[in-house]
């Protein structure tokens, strides 16, 4: 029963030394839930996880925003998930859609990425979502289907992965999911799991959301039944990340 509310900030390419250190100063200052009733992750560019680990507070926790699919070598630019152990990074987002769709990454790719990174013992935050012409051709559910059968095909342990649906149309745009495609949408993926993983694991496993969240319509996405969280791009760089980590009360409320 209860699956914990999470909260991720994926940063994606932005930030000097300067703007981490201050961001991180205002999350290490601010009152939020605590532990128990909100996860928070924060994911910045590879070259400061180190940086935002050692100032970080220890009650949230970082994300590298991407690592290779195997173990280490003659991969010039890559960074492999042993890397990630060794620093003391716990989670990884892997199959982000801008890296599917800049980077041609493909669902087989980013499968095989997930199955690796929770073979050496790093959290996966694992990425999915349709373009606004699929879900204009009313594809959504195909798409996200296949992409997640990608992952459910190569493991066979759940625990540590979170699922973030985020649409293509929603991402840096301002143009949020409303709840309502939100909530259709969660809970479509969460009787995926039910249908072809278990009923275990569509109970357990949390499913959050990414589109342009922010500090105004974070609670009432957040009063969804199946939408256990967020991951948010923009306004993650902004106090009002402060407000989306706090709407993890509106479901204790409920
Ligand atoms: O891609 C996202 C998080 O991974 C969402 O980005 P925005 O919140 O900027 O739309």
């Amino acid at each position: 029963m209860g699956r914990k509310f999470l909260v991720g900030g994926n940063w994606k390419c932005n930030g000097t030394i300067e703007e981490v250190k201050k961001i991180v100063t205002t999350l290490n200052e601010a009152e939020v839930p605590p532990e128990d009733v909100v996860e928070v992750i924060i994911s910045p560019p590879f070259v400061f996880l180190t940086l935002v680990k050692s100032l970080l507070r220890l009650d949230f926790y970082v994300a590298a925003q991407n690592c290779w699919v195997r173990n280490g070598g003659a991969f010039t630019g890559e960074i492999s998930a042993e890397m990630l152990v060794n620093l003391g990074i716990p989670w990884v987002i892997l199959g982000h859609s801008e890296r599917r769709s800049l980077l041609n990454e493909t669902n087989e790719f980013v499968g095989d990425k997930v199955a690796y990174a929770l073979s050496r013992g790093v959290k996966v935050i694992a990425c999915v979502g349709e373009t606004l012409e699929q879900r204009e051709s009313d594809s959504t559910m195909e798409v996200i289907a296949v992409q997640t059968k990608a992952i459910a095909e190569r493991i066979s342990n759940w625990d540590n992965v979170v699922l973030a649906y985020e649409p293509v149309w929603a991402i840096g745009t301002g143009k949020v999911a409303t709840p309502i495609q939100a909530q259709e949408i969660h809970c479509e993926l969460r009787k995926w799991l039910k249908d072809n993983v278990s009923p275990e694991v569509a109970e357990s496993t949390r499913i959050i959301y990414g589109g342009s969240v922010n500090g105004s319509n974070c609670k009432d996405l957040a009063a969804q039944p199946d939408v256990d969280g967020f991951l948010v791009g923009g306004a993650s760089l902004k106090p009002e990340f402060l407000d989306i980590i706090k709407s993890a009360t509106v479901k204790n409320s409920a």
